[in-house]
């Protein structure tokens, strides 16, 4: 590079470059600015700040514990058991009162069983049999309850069934379709909920400091949602279901704590909201209800173990809590700010667009903003640098470079 060059490089750092702007006497651009700029003014202020609170810092990682206990008893009187009184410790599995507890409501209750051989239950596919040889000795039944000791037996006029070695007798299959325990309804239960926000240490309990009579005495509604005892059967019609009909096959049921807390606001106005939904297939299907079993042993004079099986159907309650604290910081604000800014910009350029290229006049603006600069391979011309042709464009740029530069 010559020295004339240098010294033009040199001076052309000091100067100063501006933009210059077109200003369009386009009254329906500019009203279409104006909308475009308004709507997302009120998008900022409306959306991002005052709804979604873009001033706040926020904590989503909301610790929690829960503690829940019911209360509630019932009488029942049926032939497998007699006269019955159900307590807490009967029908609540398991006792330690966690965030999923399970309420029996009804039963199929098999007394006395006893190791020994009994015929397989109907409608078993695998222990249905013609002759002793259909059941090889010491095969399990598929699904079924016990052993094959080889021998088939006819019990009814057709069916015959694989004997077996099992808990005899069998257990019935069909469920009482009036619920033993419907008076399940009334019981109530209590949840503690204490939860904490880490990023703020701020913590709080579902509880309100009152006397231990309130909480025997008071029960959840909508208007208080300071009383955590709540009442089973409203659980469930809350949840869209009947407590009845869905005691019969039992179900699943989800109980939602939701702490949506403004810290911006003092820590009396961060409340828990309740919600409920039912989990399982609401139509009676294979896929809704609940249940499992259990036995309780027992040894008689003679030694010998026997047991009462339970089939327990009843409703299984899914506790789950959710939450989000805010609170004002200054880094959420300037970026929202920013991004607010930039999407000003985002109009402005949608507004050039309508202006350049979709209005009738599109054209004569374009001419205005745009300045057309030929290519300098197209202007070349033949001009001879020592005896050989040298185009215009190099002679133009050499032109350029050789200008002096003025301020
Ligand atoms: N499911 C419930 N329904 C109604 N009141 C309840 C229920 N669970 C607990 N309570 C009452 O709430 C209060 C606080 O219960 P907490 O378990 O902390 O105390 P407690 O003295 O161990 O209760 P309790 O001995 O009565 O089970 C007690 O007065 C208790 O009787």
């Amino acid at each position: 590079m010559g020295q004339v060059a240098w010294k033009g490089l040199f001076l052309s750092f000091f100067d100063y470059k501006t933009e210059k702007y077109v200003i369009a006497k386009n009254k329906k651009v500019g009203i279409l600015f104006r909308v475009v700029q308004l709507s997302l003014l009120a998008y900022l202020v409306g959306w991002v700040f005052v709804v979604k609170k873009g001033y706040q810092e926020t904590d989503t990682s909301i610790q929690s514990s829960i503690i829940t206990k019911l209360k509630g008893v019932a009488f029942t009187n049926t032939s497998e058991l007699g006269e019955r009184l159900w307590d807490v410790v009967d029908y609540v599995i398991p006792p330690q009162g966690e965030n999923v507890f399970f309420v029996v409501t009804n039963l199929i209750v098999t007394p006395n069983q006893r190791q020994g051989t009994c015929p397989e239950s109907f409608g078993i596919p695998d222990a249905e049999c013609l002759k002793n040889s259909d059941c090889p000795e010491g095969e399990p039944v598929v699904a079924g309850n016990g052993v094959k000791t080889g021998r088939c037996l006819k019990t009814g006029a057709v069916n015959a069934t694989c004997e077996i070695f099992a808990w005899c007798p069998i257990e019935k299959k069909k469920n009482p379709k009036i619920p033993l325990l419907g008076k399940a309804e009334n019981f109530t239960v209590y949840i503690k909920n204490s939860i904490r926000f880490p990023k703020f240490d701020f913590s709080k309990t579902n509880i309100l400091e009152t006397d231990e009579s309130y909480l025997k005495s008071c029960r959840y509604s909508k208007d208080d949602h300071y009383c955590p005892i709540f009442h089973l059967g409203k659980i469930v019609s809350w949840a869209g279901s009947e407590f009845q009909s869905m005691a019969i096959e039992g179900g699943v049921i989800g109980i939602q704590i939701e702490w949506n807390c403004n810290l911006d606001k003092p820590a009396s106005e961060c409340h828990p909201h309740y919600s409920f939904a039912r989990l399982d297939n609401k139509e009676r299907s294979v896929s809704s209800g609940y249940n499992f079993r259990f036995a309780k042993y027992y040894r008689d004079a003679k030694g010998n173990d026997y047991r009462t099986m339970f089939k327990a159907y009843g409703i299984r309650f899914d506790i789950m809590v959710t939450g989000k604290a805010g609170k004002f910081n200054i880094i959420p604000t300037i970026i929202n700010i920013g991004s607010g800014l930039a999407l000003m910009g985002a109009g402005a350029f949608f507004c050039d667009l309508v202006l350049l290229y979709l209005i009738k006049k599109s054209n004569f603006y374009r001419d205005k903003k745009f300045e057309d600069v030929k290519s300098a391979s197209k202007m070349s011309l033949n001009v001879k640098v020592n005896g050989q042709p040298k185009s215009k464009s190099q002679n133009d740029l050499d032109q350029v470079r050789l200008q002096p530069l003025e301020a």
